[in-house]
This record gives structure tokens, sequence and C-alpha cells, in this order.
């Protein structure tokens, strides 16, 4: 797998498709293109005509990480997302899709620098703002949880947590961070957030929002308040398992109508 340098961390990396538009494709905390895979959310997969670059996060699956909270920071991994696109595709413009994380590191990425983004697909957009407060704790305490009792006693904690209707069918998967990082990512998700609501407000980006319901770590009033703050976008929530089995196919067709209207 080729492989790229950035801020201390080595992002492992593939492109598929040899011509057509860029899409790149994020993943969500603990999560990598691999797990994403085995939890049905390569949701590029159903698009023809265009190569998709998928990558891991610093500190995840395939990918080396730092001992740096602040590193995983969404602004942060924004720098490594932005970095890496000007490696891989220098001034090209792409569509971004990613969940939960993958969303917070596509808004900062966005508000940072809108010109590099065709469209954007915000999948399971997680706690944010207020929101974000509680979350903050959860996530402090699984560092903690991590440091005492290893990762088995996270994932023993995480497997009582309710699964959303939606992931109903899902597989149980494994988390891809090392155990000695873990509680480093886990304080840096602790202290991230959305870019602020002004920002966001200002990207004129269009956006596909896609979410779930009865999920706490990604509440549906992100969502919402993410359609209400950028002008050019739709929201679609699944709350079955049929439901998230469609987003492929809607995405694919979010980006053949996004390049139909500019080439219209
Ligand atoms: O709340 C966060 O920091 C992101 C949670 C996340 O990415 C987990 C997931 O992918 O479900």
């Amino acid at each position: 797998m080729p492989a790229f340098q950035v801020r201390g961390a080595i992002l492992d990396y593939d492109v598929t498709g040899t011509t057509g538009p860029l899409v790149v494709q994020l993943h969500g905390l603990t999560s990598s293109r691999e797990r994403d895979g085995q939890l049905g959310l390569n949701l590029a997969r159903a698009l023809r005509g265009h190569r998709i670059l998928r990558f891991d996060a610093r500190g995840h699956g395939l990918s080396t990480g730092t001992p740096v909270e602040a590193d995983y920071g969404w602004n942060r991994l924004a720098d490594d997302l932005l970095a890496l696109l000007d490696h891989v595709a220098p001034g090209e413009t792409v569509h971004g899709i990613g969940p939960s994380m993958g969303t917070g590191t596509l808004l900062h990425a966005a508000v940072a620098a809108p010109e590099r983004f065709r469209s954007l697909t915000l999948v399971t957009p997680p706690t944010a703002w207020k929101s974000r407060i509680a979350q903050r704790e959860t996530y402090l305490a699984n560092a903690e949880m991590v440091e005492h009792g290893g990762i088995a006693a996270f994932v023993q904690h995480g497997s009582t947590a309710p699964v959303p209707p939606a992931l109903a069918d899902a597989p149980a998967t494994s988390i891809t961070i090392p155990e000695d990082l873990l509680p480093t990512v886990m304080r840096g998700a602790a202290a991230t957030d959305f870019p602020k609501k002004k920002a966001i407000a200002k990207v004129e980006v269009p956006t596909l929002i896609l979410a779930w319901s009865g999920d706490r770590t990604h509440p549906l009033k992100t969502a919402n308040l993410l359609h209400e703050l950028l002008g050019h976008s739709r929201v679609v929530v699944a709350r079955t398992p049929y439901g998230v089995m469609a987003w492929p196919g809607l995405f694919a067709e979010f980006v053949t109508m996004v390049e139909q209207s500019e080439a219209a």
C-alpha cells in the first residue's frame, strides 16, 4: 500500500480506479477503511467512473500515530487530509465523504479550504457544540478505563451500549487503535469539536447529510443543525438497516447530480 508521511505519522492509503474525478472517503473514530467496509460503510462502492482515495487516519488501522492528544483533534486530522490531497491530487477539487470523526474532519477541511471540495457527504454526524459537553466526559472516562483495564475493559463496556436500529445487522468488529495509543486518541477526541457555526454557514459546497436514528453518539440534532447551517444541503435519515443499504446508491446519485449541475 502507498504511504504518506505527515507531521510525525505515516498514513496508509490506497486509490482505486484510474480515471475520473477523485472521491476521498474517511472513516470514524477507532475504525479504519477495512473496518468501515465490514460495517457496510464503504459508501463509495456504488460509484462508477471515479477514482476513490481511502486512507486510515493517524493512529488508526495501518497508519501510525503520534503520542500527542491534540493531533487527534478534527482540525489537525483536517490538516492531514489536506496534506494528503496535495500529495495525491495537487490542485484537484474532490468529493469528500466520511462518517462521524470523518464528518468532523471534512467540516474543518471545508472551512479551511472550501475550494478543494466539489461536494461533501457528511455521514452520521457526531455530537457537537452543546451535545459535545457530555461526550467529552465519556471519552475521558474511556481513556482512564483503557489505562486501568486495557482494551478488553473498554470493549466489554462498549458491548453493553445500545445499538442504533440501522446497525442491527452489523457484524462484531475490533478496535483498530493500539492499546498504548488509545487513551491519547480518546483524549484528543474529548477536546475536539466542529468549527464554529458561523464558519460552517459560509461553506457553499453542495452537501448530503446521511444520518441514522437512535444513537446518542450521532444525534439527529447535529444532522438537523448542519442542514440548517449549510444552505446547499439535503438530509436523509435511516431508521433500519435497509435505510443504510440505500446510502451507497444515494451517494452515487448525489455525486452524479453535482457533476451534471456543474456541467450545465
Ligand atoms: O464523537 C466522536 O468523536 C466521533 C465518534 C466516531 O467517530 C465513532 C464512530 O465512527 O461511530
